[in-house]
C-alpha cells in the first residue's frame, strides 16, 4: 500500500499493491498495520456501501458533528467517482480548502479523511458503488450536510444539474451551518 500526502494536511491517498495473474488479481484493501505506519491510528467501527444508479449523482457534502465526528476511508468498487474532502476545522490553515481525486474500480485508489472534514462525491459512471469505513457510528442527530456548490468552498464539480437527495438539495451554506469542528481543540 503506497500512502501519499495530498495538498491538504491530514488527507491521504492510498494506492494498494495489486497482484495480477492468469486468474485475475489480488490486493489487500485494508491493512491496519500499513495505516499505522503512516500515522493513521483510527479504530474503524462501521463499513458503509452505497450504490448510485446514474452518472451525475452527487452525495455531499456530509459530516457528523462532534462528539460523533467520523474519519473515513473511501474506495470505489464499481464504476468511478470524483471524491472530495473539505477541511471544516475552524482555525485550521486549510479551513474550507478541499482535495479531490478520482476513485474507480480500475485505479483502486482510496481516500482517507480525518475527523473534521466534510465528504462528498460525484459519480462519473452509471451503477457506481462506494464502500467506506468510518471510525464512529452513524448518528442521525449529528448528521449534517452543507451545500456542495457553496461558493465559500468553491469545488469545481463537473456537472451542471446533479442528481441530489432532498436532504442535500436543502443543505445550508457553510456560513449558516452549525458545523462544530475546532482545529486543535478537544477530540472531535
Ligand atoms: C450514512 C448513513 C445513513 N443511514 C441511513 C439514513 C438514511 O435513511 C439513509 C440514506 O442516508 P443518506 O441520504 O445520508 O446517504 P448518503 O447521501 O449516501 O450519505 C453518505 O454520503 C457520503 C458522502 C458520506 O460521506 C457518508 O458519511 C454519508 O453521509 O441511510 C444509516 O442508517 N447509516 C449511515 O451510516
Amino acid at each position: 500500500m503506497k500512502i501519499s500526502e495530498t495538498g491538504l494536511a491530514g488527507v491521504y491517498l492510498m494506492e494498494p499493491a495489486v497482484f495480477e495473474d492468469e486468474r485475475g488479481w489480488f490486493m489487500e484493501s485494508f491493512s491496519l498495520r500499513e495505516l499505522q505506519k503512516a500515522g493513521i491510528c483510527d479504530e474503524f467501527v462501521q463499513d458503509n456501501h452505497s450504490f448510485s444508479a446514474k452518472k451525475g449523482t452527487l452525495r455531499g457534502l456530509h459530516f457528523q458533528n462532534p462528539p460523533m465526528a467520523q474519519a473515513k476511508l473511501v474506495r470505489c468498487t464499481r464504476g468511478a467517482v470524483w471524491d472530495v474532502a473539505v477541511d471544516l476545522r475552524k482555525g485550521s490553515a486549510g479551513y474550507t480548502r478541499w482535495f479531490a481525486a478520482e476513485l474507480s474500480e480500475k485505479n483502486k485508489l482510496q481516500l482517507y479523511l480525518p475527523r473534521g472534514f466534510a465528504h462528498g462525491y460525484l459519480t462519473l459512471a452509471d451503477a457506481s458503488e462506494v464502500e467506506y469505513k468510518t471510525d464512529q457510528y452513524f448518528s442521525h442527530l449529528h448528521d449534517r450536510s452543507v451545500r456542495y456548490d457553496d461558493p465559500a468552498i468553491g469545488i469545481p464539480w463537473d456537472v451542471s444539474d446533479p442528481i441530489l437527495s432532498s436532504k442535500d438539495r436543502k443543505a445550508p451554506l457553510l456560513k449558516d451551518s452549525d458545523a462544530g469542528f475546532v482545529f486543535g481543540g478537544d477530540r472531535l
